[in-house]
């Protein structure tokens, strides 16, 4: 069973359509990248799905029932964002205490390690953290909690550098030990291209990829090499982008390449690399933008 299922999704605000018809499946024991320009719908995806919010039509099952007030299926989720609010009044502790209550699988052993690796003082009241401890916070109450489905929808946009590191590095290894299905939402492409083993791409409401990341790697390749073969070469592939600059020309196409053509991209002088999981998110995003 699918730990999610969409079948033709929408959700519209008025006059506003977030989501338009969006149909995919997060199975167990993967890391998925949400990914999608500001707008895209990717929130009001994670809300549907964790019953924050309904579904104008289609079909949404989490652990195989609805999610709406569905206490059962939702015990199973945590979902931590950016803006996340805690109790005014409550101590970092306090609220790793009411964590530790509300999710079945917590271990408090790896939290109090997070808290240390964050550097988090633990006495010191939530209103009064940084941007950056607020996230690491929530950081370590979405791992901890060890959630079959963990969202993390930018909780991690506080965090410096190192300490977003520290998350991924954290994550990954406890994921490992304990997998689960974790969706990470981020414009941070570059930096989780590691993590995320399948992309699921919003634009615009609708869902332009649903894809294993690496068979995305190998789908989108810049070309580079003298002007007069490149488009020869190009031939009836999709240009996603083309620059020149002087006589050489770097195209970036649309379709994986079999050794033979490989041989003959070589042959005349035509450089063939895979772009980054970031750059091939862009080019195919523009591309459907520049459709329209
Ligand atoms: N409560 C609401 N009422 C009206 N429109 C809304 C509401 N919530 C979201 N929207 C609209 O739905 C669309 C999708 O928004 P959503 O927050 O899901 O996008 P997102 O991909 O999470 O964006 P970002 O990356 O900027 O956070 C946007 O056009 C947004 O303005």
């Amino acid at each position: 069973m699918s730990v999610v299922a969409a079948v033709g999704l929408t959700k519209r605000y008025r006059d506003v359509t977030a989501l338009e018809d969006v149909t995919f499946t997060l199975e167990e024991n993967a890391i998925y990248g949400l990914l999608g320009r500001n707008g895209a719908g990717k929130t009001t995806l994670m809300q549907l799905i964790t019953g924050q919010n309904s579904v104008t039509s289609g079909d949404l099952t989490l652990f195989g029932g609805r999610p709406y007030e569905n206490e059962q299926a939702l015990m199973k989720v945590v979902f931590i964002k950016e803006s996340q609010k805690y109790p005014s009044a409550y101590r970092v502790k306090h609220v790793l205490t009411l964590a530790g209550r509300l999710f079945p699988n917590w271990d408090e052993e790896f939290a109090q390690s997070l808290v240390d690796d964050f550097n988090l003082p633990r006495k010191r009241e939530v209103r009064k953290l940084s941007r950056g401890m607020t996230s690491a916070l929530g950081v370590t109450i979405g791992l901890a909690a060890r959630a079959p489905l963990t969202f993390f929808d930018e909780p991690y946009l506080g965090l410096d550098a190192v300490a977003r590191q520290l998350f991924y590095d954290r994550l990954l290894s406890d994921y490992a030990e304990h997998p689960r299905t974790v969706v990470l939402s981020t414009h941070l492409i570059d930096e989780v291209a590691d993590l995320i083993e399948h992309v699921l791409l919003l634009d615009r409401g609708k869902l332009l990829l649903d894809a294993p990341s690496e068979e995305l790697r190998g789908e989108v390749m810049d070309a580079t090499g003298p002007a007069g073969v490149i488009d020869e070469f190009a031939g009836s592939r999709t240009v996603l982008h083309r620059e020149q600059l002087g006589g050489t020309v770097r195209v970036t196409l649309r379709g994986s390449f079999d050794n033979a053509e490989r041989l003959r991209a070589k042959k005349l002088g035509i450089d063939l690399e895979p772009v980054s999981l970031q750059q091939a998110v862009v080019r195919l995003t523009m591309e459907r933008n520049t459709d329209r």
